[in-house]
Order: C-alpha cells, then structure tokens, then sequence
C-alpha cells in the first residue's frame, strides 16, 4: 500500500521539481499555473494523508515551519572572501600586471567576466543532492544559518537535477530582490501604511533577516550563483565550466556570465553591461573578474582579504541620496 503512495507522492514530487525549474529557473514554464498549483494541492492532500512519508526536499516544503527565536552560527569550512576593488582601465592594468609577474612568462590567461550583484552573498550546502544549510556571508569566517529562508526562495533548488554532483557540495552565490518585484514590494507596503526599502539590496538584507520565514515566502527573491566552496570532489578546471556544470544540476546563474581571452575583452565586457546596466532586471554595482582557469586560480592564491586572481571592477558611484535605512531584524 505504502510503496504504491511512495509512488505517486514520489512521481508528483519530481513533476513539481521539473515544472517549478522550468518556471523558476529557466522562466519558461510549460504547464499553465492552474495546472502546477492543482498538483502542488495534489502533493499537499496527499502529504497531509501520510505524513511519515514528507521528504525535506519534497517542492511542499518550500515555506518554514515555526518563527525562530535567533539564527544559529556556521562557521565557513572554506572562507568566504570579499574583493578588491578596480575603478578605472589602470587599476585593472595593474591587477593583471600583478598577477603576470607571480606567472610563468607569457602564460595566456582568460578571464571569467561576471555582472557584480547588488544583493546578499549566500552559501548553500548540498548533501547527496539535498540542500542541507544555507548560511550568511557574516564575517567571512562565521555567518548565521538562514536554512529555513534561503529554502523559500523559488528558484534555489532543494535537490540537485542530474546526477554526478560530488556528495558534498557548497554553491556560493548572491541572494537578490530584482528590480520589478521590489518596485511592487515598496508600492504594496506603501499602500499598506507599512515601511518601504530605500533599495533592492536592502530589502533582500531585510527578508533574508526575517525570523519567520513565512514572511520570507511572500518576498520577490532571487539567487544566482557565482562560485563553489567545499566539495568532496573537485570537479571542472575553469571557472565558467564549473558553472556551466551547476546549471546542469539546476543551479540558477545569471545569462550574462562570460569567458573572454585577455584584459581587452574584459574592458569591452565592462563597457557593454554599463550601457546595459538600467535595462538590466536586478541591480549591480559592477562586473566581476577572475581568472578563469582553476589551477592558475590556485597558484595565484589570496592576499590577506581577497584573491589575487579576481577583482571588482566597479561602476562610478551615482549621484542618489543614499538613506541610511538600518535594516531592523524582525
Ligand atoms: N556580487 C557578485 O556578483 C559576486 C561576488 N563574489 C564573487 O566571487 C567571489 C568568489 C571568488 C572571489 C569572490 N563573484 C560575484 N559575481
């Protein structure tokens, strides 16, 4: 009996994963939203029927249970940095002067070419394919665990597609509000008398901050991943593989990710997405660049807080009234 409701609850499961993909991550659903929301009411009659069988990754277990009373701590296995900062041709001159000289003459390095996200850096841990914990950047070193909120965010997998994927695995990326749904936020709590976000980064601070993720639920969030952190088997020996591979796992990236073959490119890059900044749906304040092959990356290794083999080169501050708006921890 069990085994013919494992079936199904298990068939409605990975119909739901596969059309909530299409849908969240790759925005291009094929199933009307009536169709989806009748199989995810399907899925929650029948997990309501058995609830010994409710699996954490099942697409029913997207909004938290209870408030809690604190975030817990994680200490980061492998560090999460921050970067140096490039604001002009010579700047980026330079960090490519400095990171030929540690290099054997003439070797050829291409670069990966990112957009900078404007939001909250975010590490997630998979477990056999399952999203175990999801915890703040913090200091770096310590960031609170935010498992329960990072879990509401629609297009972050809970269980990894495919199959290859190393048993464990961190993705790193940037938790944001896109433009458009932090327009509709402010506009609906404005209308609601409740307080407004002076900007996308501080509104996603302030949902990931929530300690109800029930509140979490009904924020427009986003993630996009730029980079991987433990993994118990090392895979990809470019940059740009590497996350071409999580695409392959469901792992949501942003389309303008780019390999380029030398420091003109990565100029013309800059100059391309600066034009395109304003029509861009989420916001940045610059493009990131790393040396795209793996084991350069290593040979280069860090100075004190950043790598030596990625930089932010960033966009000319603009001219806004910048609010001191402290995000308040619910
Ligand atoms: N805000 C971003 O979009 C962003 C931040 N960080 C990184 O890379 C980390 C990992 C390796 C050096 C720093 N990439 C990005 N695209």
């Amino acid at each position: 009996m069990t085994t013919d409701i494992q079936q199904q609850l298990s068939e409605l499961q990975e119909q739901l994963n596969y059309h909530g993909h299409l849908y969240y991550v790759e925005d291009n659903p094929e199933l009307p939203d009536a169709e989806y929301d009748r199989m995810m009411q399907q899925l929650l009659a029948l997990e309501a029927e058995y609830p010994e069988l409710i699996s954490s990754d099942s697409p029913s277990q997207r909004v938290g249970g209870k408030p809690l009373s604190a975030f817990s701590q994680v200490q980061h296995e492998i560090p999460m940095l921050s970067l140096d900062n490039a604001f002009d041709d010579e700047d980026l001159d330079g960090f490519e002067k400095r990171l030929k000289d540690r290099l054997t003459a003439n070797t050829t390095v291409n670069y990966s070419c990112e957009p900078k996200l404007d939001g909250l850096a975010v590490s997630l841990m998979y477990e056999n394919g399952v999203l175990v914990q999801a915890a703040t950047r913090g200091d770096g070193t310590t960031g609170e665990n935010i498992t329960q909120n990072v879990r509401t965010i629609r297009n972050v997998p809970l269980r990894l597609q495919g199959s290859g994927w190393p048993q464990r695995l961190e993705v790193r990326g940037e938790v944001f509000m896109p433009k458009l749904g932090f327009e509709k936020l402010n506009q609906t709590n404005e209308k609601k008398g409740e307080k407004t976000f002076a900007n996308p980064r501080n509104a996603a601070a302030g949902s990931l901050r929530q300690l109800d993720s029930k509140i979490t639920a009904t924020r427009p969030l986003s993630f996009y991943a730029y980079s991987v952190g433990v993994m118990s088997d090392s895979f990809g020996d470019s940059h740009v593989g590497r996350l071409e591979q999580l695409k392959e796992w469901g792992v949501p990236l942003s389309s303008e990710v780019k390999r380029v073959e030398n420091l003109e490119e990565v100029k013309a890059y800059y100059q391309d997405i600066s034009n395109r900044r304003e029509a861009l749906p989420y916001e940045i304040d610059g493009v990131v660049i790393k040396v795209d092959d793996v084991a350069t990356q290593e040979r280069l290794g860090f100075v004190a807080r950043a790598p030596r083999w990625a930089i932010a080169y960033k966009f000319p501050a603009q001219e806004e009234i910048t609010l001191l708006e402290d995000v308040e921890f619910q």
